[in-house]
């Protein structure tokens, strides 16, 4: 075992353990030597040493044997009248060095008596609990999501494996962990003794490390490979861990093995992960891959008219007006998340007054919501879209040039800029190539006039609005 070797074991437990876990308690450590089976280490305080001996030394011992070192124990040593640091270890035998001997002994004996508790528990932990509202039935099915709740219905069906891994990514909010669950409850429905587990990786991560702390990881393996299908949600969360990685990657290759279906989530798509080990990328992307879309307009409404329907039960005889789910589905754009939690606070606000759910209340009620997901409108997009819609280009509305086929778009993107943004005056006549606020107001009024007048430009300045509230 070389210093070298060391610190490349260092780096692999850095991204195991995080930056801050890494800064406090692995980087104080100074490897000295390996002799019969133990690694030696000084570390500058006993604390320090009872600390790592306790949280990191089945980590560290796993490191060691993943790399080929055969160590059974570790050992850390602390200078007795030294509380900072050593700079380096002493080579000397007289120097006052202090062996935390009880860690040591306890180390080699914790495993047999943390036994049988773990293995009890882990037992118990088999699965994550499933919502019960996450059913095929309670979701909407969309444009944006339609092929992944296809891709669903089918792992769902449990016939012969044909597409594994099933990953499904997407945004914050958009139903991966809804369609998980729905997978899973099908399939327990139709056959009941299926061993279906699904988990977040970062429970996975957490069973893992324990397992390696209790030295349970045979345990951890028997109850990763015996399972009929495997659910890792949030698989991200791996990104950068590289034991919990390297153990995914080997539980992801024993059940590809033995046939059997693996459902993994994610945020983005395999590929893009970043910090994911490319081997596991490369089996997440041997299966079928599908996203699902933000939502749109029709899907917002169709959750919305959904979600309704539902609540209608807990709060009999709540009338909701004409044209508020429009508004929402309009206005809310975000995730089905906040989607559903201003309808949640929408129905306990209205039933607690005795009011109709209109458009006053809907607007009091959610103003903070509504504010936060109001889209920014730039005026450079207003530009952009003006300069297309009358099929000039970009540079003729922000420059001097005075001919009408430019002066009026440039007026309408003007008028639209201090509409849709909180730019002033003078902001806007910067963004418009320097000019004056004056010059701005002139081309604000100038529009607002026409609009009564000309209705051609009345509908010019509709359909743009349109298109950037979109
Ligand atoms: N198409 C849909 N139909 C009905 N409800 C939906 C739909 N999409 C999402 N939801 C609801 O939105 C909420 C958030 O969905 P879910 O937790 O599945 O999102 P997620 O994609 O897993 O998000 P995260 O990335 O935050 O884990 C849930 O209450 C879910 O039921």
């Amino acid at each position: 075992m070389t210093e070298d070797k060391w610190s490349q074991l260092r780096q692999r437990l850095l991204k195991t353990i995080g930056q801050n876990n890494y800064t406090t308690w692995i980087e104080p450590l100074e490897f000295d030597v390996l002799e019969g089976g133990v690694a030696i280490f000084h570390v500058p305080t006993n604390f320090m040493g009872n600390y790592v001996s306790q949280n990191f030394a089945d980590l560290i011992l796993h490191e060691f044997s993943l790399s080929g070192e055969p160590v059974q124990r570790l050992s850390f040593k602390v200078a007795a009248n030294s509380p900072v640091r050593p700079a380096r270890a002493p080579e000397r035998a007289e120097e006052p060095y202090l062996e935390l001997a009880d860690r040591n002994v306890e180390l080699e004996n914790s495993a047999p008596r943390a036994a049988s508790a773990t293995l009890a528990k882990m037992e118990t932990l088999q699965a994550a609990p499933l919502d019960p509202r996450f059913t095929f039935d309670s979701f909407v099915v969309g444009k944006p999501n339609e092929l992944a709740h296809a891709a669903a219905r089918r792992v769902a069906e449990g016939g012969p494996v044909t597409f594994n891994p099933l990953v499904l990514y997407g945004g914050v909010g958009l139903g991966k962990t809804h369609l998980m669950h729905a997978i899973a409850w099908e399939l327990i429905a139709r056959k009941p003794d299926l061993n279906v587990l699904y988990l977040s990786a970062e429970q996975f991560m957490y069973r893992f490390v324990q397992a390696l702390r209790e030295r349970r990881m045979m345990d951890f393996k028997h109850l990763f490979r015996s399972v009929d299908v495997l659910m890792v949600d949030d698989v991200q969360f791996i990104a950068g861990k590289g034991s919990t990685q390297e153990e995914f990657f080997h539980t992801f290759n024993a059940l590809v093995d033995q046939n059997k279906q693996i459902i993994i989530s994610a945020d983005r798509a395999p590929g893009e992960i970043k910090d994911l080990e490319d081997r596991v990328k490369s089996r997440l992307q041997c299966g079928l891959v599908v996203d699902l879309h933000p939502t749109d307009y029709e899907l917002r409404l169709g959750i919305l008219q959904t979600k309704v329907t539902q609540y209608g039960t807990s709060y009999p005889g709540l009338q909701i007006a004409d044209g508020v789910l429009e508004f929402l589905a309009h206005r809310i754009s975000t995730n089905v998340r906040v989607l559903e939690g201003a309808l949640t606070r929408l129905f306990a606000f209205a039933s607690l007054v005795g009011r109709e759910i209109d458009m006053d209340l809907t607007q009091d009620c959610l103003a903070d919501v509504l504010r936060a997901s109001e889209r920014k409108i730039t005026v450079e997009e207003i530009q952009r879209k003006v300069s297309d819609y009358y099929n000039i280009r970009m540079s003729d509305i922000i420059g001097p040039k005075r001919l009408r086929s430019f002066a009026r778009p440039r007026q309408v993107a003007m008028y639209l800029s201090k509409q849709l943004t909180s730019r002033s005056l003078p902001e806007i006549g910067r963004r418009f190539g320097g000019r004056d606020h004056t010059t701005v107001m002139h081309g604000v009024k100038r529009i607002e006039e026409l609009k009564q007048t000309d209705g051609q430009i009345a509908e010019d300045v509709e359909m743009l609005r349109r298109a950037l509230e979109a």
